[in-house]
């Protein structure tokens, strides 16, 4: 049987004029098709979904555990020219959360969390196109991959528990799941390539995890959460002033 279900498929279809929209049943990671794809020429906009990943990654070299049915796993890619590409997977992280559920949160950079779980993680790569490089010459092609949780997964190695959305929504399936995201992406990526992240910030910090709580950076920082920057990057309010961060692990630190 084919899935996502025709009705379904038609639908997603439907709301990515432009897209290739593909579905395979196996692969080593989506990203890393798109990126390899990219880096041979296909520079075209495609929403690839993956129903099973040998090699799926995260962030830092992590891997990204999934099983299928009980998760869903994808990757857009397509041509982009921001001016300024900071922020991207915080927007990405609006846009999801925005379509998925109210009750969830972002947790900077790339997380949606419930309560105090991770449910979904996204994964932002870019590839220069290839020489002679097609209009817009300055733009690179942009692979978001996106991972969210169904059931609770097994908290094996993770170094906090997962949650799953359909403790949000009872019964859902990957079709219907990648039904609410897919046009909310697309509008998304649009949106940041015309704006950057500035459009999304206020809707992140309506979102924001981490505001006001007690933070540990894995540059040794501590503060409290004060919300992120026009330009994505997170504020952290220390016994030095505010200081502004790019890049960083960041937890919670226990009250
Ligand atoms: O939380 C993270 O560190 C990011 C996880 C991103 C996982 C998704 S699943 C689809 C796409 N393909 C991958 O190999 N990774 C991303």
């Amino acid at each position: 049987m084919r899935w996502p279900s025709e009705a379904v498929w038609e639908q997603v279809v439907a709301q990515l004029p432009g897209f290739t929209v593909e579905v395979l049943p196996e692969i080593d990671s989506s990203n890393s098709e798109l990126m390899r794809r990219a880096r041979a020429g296909q520079l075209d906009p495609v929403l690839l979904v993956a129903e099973r990943q040998s090699a799926g990654r995260g962030r830092l070299g992590r891997a990204w555990q999934a099983r299928p049915g009980d998760s869903l796993t994808f990757s857009f890619g397509r041509l982009l020219a921001p001016q300024d590409w900071s922020g991207l997977s915080l927007a990405v992280g609006v846009a999801l959360a925005g379509a998925l559920h109210p009750d969830l949160r972002l947790k900077w950079p790339n997380d949606l969390w419930l309560g105090e779980r991770k449910l979904a993680g996204i994964l932002v790569e870019t590839a220069a196109a290839p020489a002679p490089t097609p209009a817009p010459a300055q733009g690179r092609y942009a692979v978001v991959g996106v991972g969210i949780n169904l059931a609770v997964p097994a908290a094996d190695g993770l170094s906090t528990a997962p949650a799953g959305l359909r403790e949000l929504l009872p019964g859902i399936e990957a079709g219907d799941a990648l039904l609410r995201v897919a046009g909310a992406l697309a509008s998304a990526l649009a949106a940041f390539e015309a704006g950057g992240f500035a459009p999304f910030q206020a809707r992140f910090q309506a979102l924001d995890l981490l505001a006001g709580r007690p933070l540990q950076l894995s540059d040794g920082t501590s503060g409290s959460g004060a919300g992120v920057r026009g330009d994505g990057a997170l504020l952290v309010q220390t016994a030095g002033g505010t200081v502004a961060v790019t890049s960083a692990e960041v937890s919670v630190r226990p009250a």
